[in-house]
């Protein structure tokens, strides 16, 4: 393909996106890897080329653009080289015309600027900047000296004692540690917060939103397999993606339970008052993730963001009936904003008096209300709050 043609295609593919994103529709690299499928003659050299456009108009736009060609004139603004692609030849995009292209704003959205927190509010480049590959190591199969010492491109992570940081874009599902299950591809925010948890073996531990149970995974590991984990969620799919992750690392341990929306406490009445912990990684904003996932600005409103919120709340709420005397409720978000993290607990410890707000995270991270907020500005972690509340 023609670098111009390469342009076009991402045109083409940012359309799709903004429309998805719009309608709650497929996420992006879902419908870049759809188009590249039914068009072969495209190589891994226009593919990367392609991909970069598409996501460096991603990272730009805070807000959504109204069409691909719109996003790409405006990062065509003070950039000549972008520019001169719009060159009308065949597959290529049409000339620009005079003063086409409005060059990004912010890369946060204006109506979020103002809830996220001044430290990150002040640095949203790094709120975008492109992640480390982090992996955590499965205490069932290895220890962290003998994966580091197969891996010399790797570092130990400054705050997870299991996590190893490896450079972006790594291919380490090529390697043979973790086709033995022995690492597991794991942000160190996503390692600490299910440390927080202090799951030890001979435990019961209920994971109330396990999704594909990358903390499942990592909550079985410190309970050595001993005791009850029961990972459960709402959407069949993403449980059924856990089986196969589980059998690799040797997870035995592991008991799903799909919940019906709207009728969990019915499906969860077997699990009344038995729980020593239990994690609600709840569903939210994303805000702490945008290095990984910056297409999520582009889906979130306010509209939705109170739906959220209102779900996270009925969660916890179904989550305290579960816990023993003395057990222990994590809660947590991927999320910066305070009104998923610290005013979501605060209203939890005004709802529920027998909750009590302990410690979370030693040395790592800053407080947040009753927990602890990590962030990519301070931590170079995916954003995380997570606090712990004990049951009296
Ligand atoms: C942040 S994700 C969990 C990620 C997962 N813990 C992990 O480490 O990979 C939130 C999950 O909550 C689930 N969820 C949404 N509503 C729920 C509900 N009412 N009860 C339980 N889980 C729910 C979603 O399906 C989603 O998988």
């Amino acid at each position: 393909m023609t670098p111009s043609a390469q342009l076009m295609a991402a045109i083409e593919l940012l359309d799709a996106i903004i429309v998805a994103a719009q309608d709650g529709g497929a996420a992006a690299d879902t419908i870049i890897a759809r188009y590249f499928k039914t068009r072969r003659y495209a190589g891994s050299k226009d593919r990367r080329a392609v991909r970069e456009h598409v996501y460096a108009a991603i990272r730009a736009f805070g807000a959504r653009p109204k069409t691909g060609r719109a996003a790409m004139a405006g990062l065509a603004v003070g950039n000549p080289e972008l520019a001169a692609l719009f060159d009308g030849v065949a597959h290529g995009p049409k000339k620009l015309g005079k003063n086409e292209g409005t060059a990004p704003v912010s890369p946060v959205p204006e109506w979020l600027q103002k809830r996220l927190p001044e430290i990150e509010a002040k640095a949203p480049a790094a709120l975008l900047g492109r992640a480390p590959l982090d992996v955590r190591v499965n205490r069932l199969k290895a220890e962290r000296d003998e994966v580091l010492a197969a891996l010399p491109e790797g570092a130990a992570t400054p705050h997870s004692p299991l996590g190893i940081r490896l450079p972006e874009g790594f291919a380490i599902e090529a390697h043979d540690l973790w086709a033995e299950g022995k690492i597991e591809i794991q942000d160190e925010g996503s390692q600490l917060l299910a440390l927080t948890c202090k799951a030890r073996p001979g435990m019961t531990v209920i994971d109330l939103c396990a999704g594909a149970g990358g903390k499942t995974l990592a909550l079985a590991a410190e309970m050595a397999n001993e005791g009850r984990l029961i990972a459960s969620d709402t959407v069949r799919s993403r449980l059924d993606h856990l089986k196969p992750r589980a059998e690799r690392a040797g997870a035995t341990m592991i008991e799903t339970k799909l919940l019906d929306g709207g009728h969990e406490a019915e499906d969860l009445a077997d699990l009344k008052g038995v729980a020593d912990i239990v994690l609600v990684d709840a569903p939210c904003s994303g805000t702490g993730t945008w290095r990984r996932n910056p297409e999520a600005r582009w889906r979130l409103n306010a509209r939705r963001l109170e739906a959220l919120q209102a779900l996270q709340a009925h969660i916890i709420d179904l989550a305290v009936p579960l816990l023993k005397p003395g057990g222990v409720l994590v809660y947590a978000v991927c999320s910066l904003l305070e009104s998923e993290g610290a005013d979501q607990v605060s209203a939890a410890l005004t709802r529920h008096s027998s909750l009590l707000p302990q410690t979370s995270l030693d040395g790592a991270g800053r407080r947040s209300g009753a927990g602890t907020l990590l962030s990519p500005v301070t931590d170079q972690t995916d954003g995380f709050f997570v606090a712990r509340l004990k049951k009296a």
